[in-house]
């Protein structure tokens, strides 16, 4: 089976995709919207992309590809610790740097650190940790440095110059798997976490007591939501659709009326599916 995710090799993402499908042929992509891509047009089966980190929150590319792309659904999420490091060409020298690379979300993640040691030093954002590795060891003589994980200094021979340079000793990112299936994706080798539903909801239109109504529908039916995220509709400022969790198993019953009685007050709601969450080592 293919499974599409955030490329090059070493990018955290493929370190999740590797532990999540270990037998499957996994193909790297320039962006996380080429991974939605890859899924919709059929290329890949499955794709792992980012969806939240612990220091820096929710990446907003996935969340709003998930709402641009109704056919996609989640079928499992996957939580990983994570490290990055400062590394450059073994034949370049710290002192010389003129520049540090990276994911923009690695970036933000250690953004004190590098703000305190290397703060005269531009910042530049990279499509992901793994290729501002790959570009500064294809770039030697370049006086460049990447922000990025332990594999991807030793695929692409760069020298870690500090280790452990994100900005909490606690930092995880949540993953998702997508598809257009609402599979389940399980895996009895993964220690599992919890289980959960994912949707998306949108408001008819802007009233007084507009999201108290949908908060209600799951309050009295004693659903727990874990999340509740709103994001820009783009269509206006002060315009939004919502990202919830509802933690537990998916009651048919239960459940399923409250999507009906939202429907029914003309919230429409994107149900991405119910899932499990499962731990990966880093
Ligand atoms: O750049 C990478 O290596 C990625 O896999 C992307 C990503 C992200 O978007 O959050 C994944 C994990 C880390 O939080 C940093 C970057």
């Amino acid at each position: 089976m293919k499974i599409a995710f955030l490329g090059p090799h070493a990018s955290f993402t493929q370190l999740a995709a590797a532990q999540l499908f270990p037998d499957d042929e996994l193909l790297p992509q320039a962006s996380i919207l080429d991974c939605f891509n890859a899924v919709e047009n059929g290329e890949a089966v499955k794709a792992v992309v980012p969806l939240e980190n612990s220091i820096e929150g929710t990446v907003s590319m996935t969340l709003d590809y998930l709402y641009k792309t109704p056919s996609i659904k989640i079928e499992a999420e996957a939580v990983m610790p994570i490290a990055h490091h400062l590394m450059i060409h073994p034949e370049n020298s710290i002192e010389n740097i003129e520049r540090i690379y990276s994911h923009p979300q690695a970036l933000a993640q250690s953004f004190h650190f590098l703000d305190t040691h290397y703060k005269e030093i531009p910042k530049q954002d990279f499509s992901s940790t793994a290729a501002a590795a790959k570009f500064v060891s294809e770039n030697p003589d370049t006086p460049i440095a990447a922000v990025a994980n332990q594999f991807a200094a030793n695929l692409y021979g760069l020298k870690i110059i500090n280790r452990n340079i994100q900005d909490f000793e606690q930092n995880h990112t949540r993953f998702i798997i997508i598809s257009k299936q609402q599979n389940k994706y399980q895996n009895v080798q993964l220690e599992t976490l919890g289980e959960k539903s994912g949707m998306l909801i949108t408001l008819p239109e802007d009233h007084p007591g507009g999201l108290h109504q949908v908060l209600s529908v799951f309050a009295w039916r004693k659903m727990n939501l874990s999340k509740i995220e709103s994001r820009t509709l783009k269509t206006g400022l002060g315009n939004y659709f919502f990202f919830i969790n509802v933690e537990g198993p998916w009651q048919e019953v239960l459940h399923g009326n409250a999507l009906q009685e939202l429907e029914s007050i003309n919230v429409n709601v994107d149900f991405l599916g119910n899932y499990k969450e499962f731990l990966l080592e880093s």
